[in-house]
């Protein structure tokens, strides 16, 4: 369900900033205001957009890898402060577009950007600013006169100072910002500040999510999501595309409190797959389900058991009758 407020652009035209004067002339202090919105970050493939959800959620909501696109699903995950709920919508890569996947997946980010209050455009420090970039960057003008881009340069535990200097000239140049930022998720370096102007940029309003909630995607989802992470591991190139996992059951072992059977299966696109995956002796799917169980207790709170099963279906990427049954 969605919470009231999300996708509505209606909203109060007059945002007071913090510690900005109002139309009145007084000066509001951030302490007064409660703000609440939605942002999504936008970026190529591998920008590092998950783990910095990750990192500003403060828990492991979308999955990461070093696969490009491996995000599939809008994953929210919710930032909780006394002074503002920040929900972040976690899009896919935006790419070229190959297969109906791909244009389904184009779709998801387009239709989050007109969405939310800010969007953060995302651009790893340790690489250049490319095409890649300016085609995104050209993507956003059409939406920034309506919603404020952030530019995010993230990984700058990857480079020198120097180097981080010159990426934001380099992102500068492509399009006008709200504000640019600098930010390594895995140092945690600037994420608290990157939260301050993602906040500053959201209406006032209320709590929309309970306290203590970090997403609300089903826990199916995010369990599926936990076992392709994992199977996406160590696999080659052409595999990570044609992987998608689904939760056939979830229910708690009779006369057992303490475990929950999971039955889930993973699906490939050919039959020539199917060894990638098992591994020699089923060696490789043991050590997918023992990776996948380690992350899914963490997140119920529960021992459980995984089933894992590999099945064929055959080329689901460019099917749409597969694709909706797989949920896309
Ligand atoms: N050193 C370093 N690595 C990072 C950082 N953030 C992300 N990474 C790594 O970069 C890779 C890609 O990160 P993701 O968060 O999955 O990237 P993404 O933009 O969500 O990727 P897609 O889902 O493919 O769009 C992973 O191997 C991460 O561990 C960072 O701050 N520093």
């Amino acid at each position: 369900m969605r919470p009231p407020g999300f996708g509505c652009r209606g909203r109060a035209p007059t945002v007071l900033r913090p510690g900005r004067a109002g139309h009145n002339g007084s000066v509001t202090s951030s302490a007064d205001v409660h703000r609440s919105g939605f942002a999504c970050f936008v970026g190529r493939p591998n920008a590092g957009k998950s783990t910095l959800t990750n990192s500003l959620v403060g828990s492991k909501v979308a999955i990461t890898s070093s696969k490009p696109q491996t995000t599939r699903h809008a994953i929210r995950g919710i930032v909780h402060r006394p002074d503002a709920q920040l929900i972040i919508v976690d899009t896919p890569g935006l790419h070229r577009p190959r297969t109906l996947l791909g244009r389904r997946l184009n779709d998801l980010v387009y239709e989050t950007w007109s969405e939310v209050d800010v969007v953060g455009f995302c651009v790893p420090a340790d690489q250049k600013v490319g095409p890649g970039d300016r085609f995104i960057a050209e993507q956003l003008k059409k939406v920034a006169r309506r919603t404020p881009v952030l530019g995010i340069v993230t990984k700058t535990d990857l480079v020198s100072k120097e180097q981080v200097a010159q990426q934001l000239l380099d992102l500068q140049q492509v399009m006008d910002f709200a504000d640019l930022v600098p930010v390594s998720a895995v140092d945690s370096f600037q994420v608290d500040v990157l939260a301050d102007l993602l906040v500053a940029q959201m209406p006032e309003g209320p709590q929309l999510y309970p306290d203590g909630e970090l997403t609300d995607e089903p826990e199916t989802t995010l369990i599926a999501e936990l076992i392709r992470e994992a199977a996406l591991e160590g696999v080659r190139d052409e595999l990570p595309h044609s992987l998608a996992v689904t939760i056939e059951e979830m229910i708690p072992r009779e006369g057992r409190k303490d475990l929950i059977d999971v039955h889930a299966v993973l699906y490939i696109e050919r039959s020539s797959q199917k060894s990638i995956v098992i591994g020699r002796g089923g060696e490789r799917l043991r050590a997918v389900g023992t990776q996948a169980r380690k992350h899914i207790q963490a997140l119920l709170g529960s021992k459980i058991y995984l089933d894992l099963h590999v099945k064929v279906a055959k080329d689901w990427q460019r099917d749409p009758k597969q694709l909706r049954k797989l949920g896309f």
